[in-house]
């Protein structure tokens, strides 16, 4: 380092002290911004790239975006009301997209955090974004380890993303206000990267061989299982990372290989052992000796994996998510009608309506079940066999949403795909369109919406021509649209146009069948009906405000659930942190004295990070993240359970009593 400065300012480190690994980064990266010429006192720099250029780069990442986007909103959902954003950003560093907590992203305009500004550390220095895309690694860069003074207010957790072809494709960023920094969130943020690279790579290979392969059965179709794709042929194409990991070889490595040399087998071997059944998983071994479950079939992990496309898709382009028709028991209008009467009588009403080509717009708060009343509406009509495409108006830029809703044609402008694309509109031909945040429509667009619904045509841009579509509309909101309307934001005719039937779904803490809730939660969450609640967590739950509704039930259960004892009851202990400190905040209105927490279960300072090979089932609980921090740290202490706790900074009793659902044989 020499006598380099290499530290942004003379402020000593804040919370949190960072790993020896990220030290170095830093370090690293500070003599680089250093060499760029940047300055510790520079601005925030508003007129880099620019609106051209942030067009053309959204196009060019059409592909990552799209795969991206579904993920993005999981993890918004997952640190929502933390002061943070989330972004996607190019290879490059520009931001394509970002989403968050709607106070900070305000504050978040100030430092630039906004789509099309430039992260890179050419000209911010040393932050997450740049120095995660140039150390190719994920990093948290905190407070004032930011090279320029002016982002010392923020906290930032980012991860490269890898293309199916293992060269770096983006980053995704979690930021916020220094003061809301969380050990968490860096590996959540590596795993969210992950799944949007797994889901990249279900939609890339759509004719090869696909192995899905893992040592235990039960990780097979969850983030952690390995896939590697081959030709018919037996040659390598491609491998995630878990493939990577698993095989032992880097994806340079992997590209002398072919599928006999990898798993000791000829392909035609592998054609005859899936030959009656491709879902049934089988045993293989790997060429360095290592046993695994192995299954070709194309199971979608998620909605994304094998999208429906219409038959008027086009062929050569990558899929676009189409929301899938959900598990049989999440079907129908009947499964959601549990008891509330308010909903009943929404759900009598929209019977009606069914069939009846009347256009429905659902009201309601944030997750209070408003896409899953649209899914069942469709699957309980005729159209059910047909596609069910949702298009969430927010979360597609301006810049984008006019192609991606109407389609274009070949050449229709700068960046445009060969081949043109259908749009959703047309996509959801002979099914229904599930128009989601349609407040956030914008306003050129709304009377092209208008004309389409009007007239039944689509005419994608650049095409010339009109063509004839057949869709149910659904749309859904959380504004006030009649606000919006007064204040000129949407068109009145439009409004009428969509609003055939207008229903409100009421949120959580206004229905009256709580309880049945909780138990189709449970039951949707998959090997969980049989999980109890204790009568004292149950009273809690009941009195608690809910405000993000029963996508916020559903997380919170699915956490409870891993940590759950033999007893398989869910205790005031099995309540994730921030959800019991919320209730202990003194303003809380149920604010109640609560035993103290355990200490967070995150490796001590100076353990080594996260690995993703070791990330937990569905990928979205910090739960997972605590269940691996244990095994991870159960492995470097050669299963000494007293040292792994020491370090974790728990009792050997939290480790014992999730000794179930940690891999067998770590503990001595
Ligand atoms: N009745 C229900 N039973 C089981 N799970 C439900 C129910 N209603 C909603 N959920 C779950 O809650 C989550 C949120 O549901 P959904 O996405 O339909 O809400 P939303 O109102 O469309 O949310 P947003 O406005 O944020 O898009 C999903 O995980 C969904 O499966």
């Amino acid at each position: 380092m020499g006598t380099m400065p290499t530290r942004p300012s003379d402020m000593a480190v804040q919370t949190p002290p960072p790993l020896p690994d990220a030290i170095a980064l830093i370090d690293e990266a500070n003599q680089r911004s250093l060499a760029f010429g940047v300055s510790t006192d520079d601005e925030p720099d508003f007129t880099s790239l620019g609106i051209g250029h942030l067009k053309d780069s959204l196009e060019e990442n059409r592909f990552l975006f799209q795969h991206a986007v579904p993920v993005m909103e999981t993890l918004r959902g997952q640190i929502a009301n933390t002061h943070s954003m989330v972004l996607l950003t190019s290879a490059q560093g520009m931001v394509l997209h970002s989403m968050g907590d709607s106070d900070f992203l305000e504050k978040a305009s100030e430092v630039a955090l906004v789509p099309g500004m430039d992260w890179s550390e050419k000209t911010k220095g040393t932050n997450a974004i740049g120095t995660a895309l140039t150390a190719q690694q994920a990093i948290t860069v905190h407070g004032d380890q930011h090279f320029m003074r002016t982002n010392h207010a923020l906290t930032c957790s980012c991860a490269p993303i890898l293309a199916p072809y293992g060269e770096i494709v983006g980053a995704l960023d979690v930021t916020g206000d220094h003061r809301s920094y969380h050990q968490h969130t860096l590996a959540l943020v590596r795993m969210s990267a992950q799944m949007i690279e797994n889901h990249m790579f279900a939609s890339s290979f759509p004719k090869a061989v696909r192995l899905h392969f893992h040592a235990r059965p039960e990780f097979l179709g969850t983030l952690v299982e390995g896939i590697a794709a081959f030709t018919p042929e037996g040659r390598f194409l491609s491998a995630n990372r878990s493939a990577q990991f698993q095989l032992g070889m880097s994806f340079g490595a992997l590209q002398a290989h072919t599928f006999s040399s990898l798993f000791n087998l000829p392909m035609s071997a592998l054609f005859e052992l899936f030959a009656g059944s491709a879902a049934t998983p089988h045993q293989l071994c790997l060429h360095n000796g290592v046993s695994v479950w192995c299954r070709t079939e194309v199971k979608p992990a998620s909605p994304w994996a094998t999208p429906i496309v219409s038959p008027l898709a086009d062929a050569g382009a990558p899929p676009v998510r189409i929301a899938p028709v959900p598990k049989g028991q999440l079907s129908s209008l009947q499964y959601l009608d549990t008891g509330d009467a308010q909903l009943s009588a929404i759900i009598a009403k929209l019977r009606k309506v069914v069939d009846r080509d009347i256009p429905v717009m659902i009201l309601g708060e944030t997750g209070t079940g408003k896409d899953l009343l649209a899914q069942a509406m469709h699957n309980d009509s005729v159209r059910a066999r047909q596609p069910f495409v949702a298009v969430n108006c927010a979360s597609i830029p301006d810049t984008l949403i006019e192609a991606e809703l109407f389609g274009y044609e070949e050449g229709a402008f700068t960046g445009a795909r060969k081949k043109g694309a259908s749009g959703k509109i047309l996509q959801a031909h002979g099914g229904t369109l599930f128009l989601d945040e349609i407040g956030d429509m914008p306003k050129h667009l709304q009377a092209r919406l208008l004309r389409v619904l009007q007239e039944r045509k689509v005419s994608p841009l650049g095409a010339g021509k009109e063509m004839e579509v057949d869709v149910t509309v659904i749309s859904a909101t959380h504004k006030n649209l009649k606000e919006l309307i007064a204040r000129g934001d949407f068109r009145e005719d439009l409004y009428y146009r969509l609003n055939g039937l207008v229903v409100r779904l009421p949120a959580l803490r206004e229905r009256s069948d709580f309880g049945a809730v909780v138990k189709k939660v449970l039951h949707a969450l998959e090997g969980n009906a049989h999980i109890a609640i204790a009568p004292q967590v149950m009273e809690l739950l009941q009195a608690y405000h809910w405000p993000g509704n029963v996508r916020q039930l559903h997380n919170l259960l699915r956490t409870a659930c891993v940590m759950v004892d033999d007893d398989c009851t869910i205790r005031l202990e099995h309540l994730p942190d921030d959800f019991l400190d919320e209730l202990r905040a003194p303003m809380h209105p149920l604010a109640m004295p609560l035993p103290a927490p355990e200490l967070p279960l995150v490796p001590s300072v100076g353990a080594p990070p996260l690995s993703t090979d070791d990330l937990g089932e569905d990928g979205h609980s910090l739960h997972d993240v605590t269940l691996n921090a244990m095994a991870q740290m159960l492995r470097l202490h050669k299963g000494n359970v007293s040292a792994a706790a020491k370090a974790l900074g728990v009792s050997r009793n939290t480790i014992y009593r999730k000794k179930n659902l940690l891999p067998p044989d770590l503990l001595d």
